[in-house]
């Protein structure tokens, strides 16, 4: 495995400033890295600052001090076109809800066409045609489905579309924010199929935001966990998900449904009743 980092984040911190008085720390002292080729899993209950740090991390969200690199460049906030072509370029976000990037009066295959129209000017109406499709059958789609509206495919299948969209600007990084999340659990299992299939095919990188640790298991090789904006524990997934040295990690483990899995308490009273 590679150990050379194409995602280099610095001691980020994020407040939000809610009213006059009250503030939430949503990156407090967040540093980690992404080892390129490698899937690094974020995890943590909800509100602990996931997806804040993959937006800074994609430029979405601006953070009040500490620094992101990507392949070594530093990422600023900016509504630059240019800039955003080219940090697209090299790192694109897939979300939990793909319909977002969807126009419901058009037929799917639209958005990966905008998509190679801005970064495939090398290609006409004709290649551009082409290259959907065979972006289409990459994911595991046919010409019928590129040519559907939204509302006649599937969670799994439009969340298959948001992947080929990511997948025209032929990225080096995917910033997958509860991407799987929303998916019965086969779909699930077959749309991370698709995605380690993907990373291999074309030696990308992962940053996998997610509460879920099975999916954790089945496709990271790094993991973070993080608590109230800050990282509590960090290791491979073998290291933290088989032997956590932290309370809170033991008890989101605990917590986390599996088969015969019966809820005893909340895991959000389990979790305020771990130790720090
Ligand atoms: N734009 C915002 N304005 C105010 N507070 C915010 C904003 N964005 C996030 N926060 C707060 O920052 C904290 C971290 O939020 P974040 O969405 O990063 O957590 P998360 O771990 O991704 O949670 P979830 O899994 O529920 O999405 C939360 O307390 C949240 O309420």
């Amino acid at each position: 495995m590679s150990s050379t980092a194409i995602i280099e984040v610095e001691h980020l911190k994020r407040t939000f400033h809610i009213g006059r008085k009250a503030s939430v720390a949503a990156l407090d002292d967040v540093s980690c890295v992404l080892r390129a080729g490698t899937c690094l899993a974020v995890v943590g209950e909800s509100g602990s600052g996931k997806s804040t740090l993959a937006k800074v991390v994609v430029g979405l969200e601006s953070a009040d001090s500490g620094a992101v690199r990507i392949a070594g460049q530093e990422v600023r906030p900016t509504t630059a076109r240019r800039q955003l072509r080219e940090r697209a370029a090299l790192v694109q976000m897939v979300f939990q809800d793909p319909q977002g990037s969807l126009n419901r009066s058009l037929p799917v295959s639209a958005t990966i066409d905008e998509m190679l129209r801005a970064h495939r000017p090398d290609l006409d109406k004709r290649g551009r045609r082409a290259r959907v499709l065979e972006l289409f059958a990459e994911v595991g789609l046919t010409e019928r489905h590129a040519d559907a509206k939204p509302a006649a495919l599937s969670g799994g299948q439009k969340q298959r579309v948001a992947i080929a969209r990511a997948l025209a600007a032929e990225p080096k990084i995917i910033v997958l924010d509860e991407a799987v999340s929303a998916l019965d659990v086969s779909v699930q299992a077959q749309v991370l199929e698709l995605l380690k299939r993907l990373r291999a095919e074309h030696g990308l990188s992962y940053l996998f935001i997610t509460h879920d640790l099975s999916v954790v298991r089945d496709i990271a090789d790094d993991v973070v966990v993080m608590r109230a904006g800050r990282i509590i524990e960090r290791g491979t997934v073998h290291e933290v998900l088989d032997d956590p040295q932290e309370a809170y990690t033991r008890l989101l483990i605990a917590s986390a449904p599996r088969p015969g899995w019966k809820p005893r308490r909340g895991l959000r009273d389990a979790l305020m009743g771990a130790e720090a």
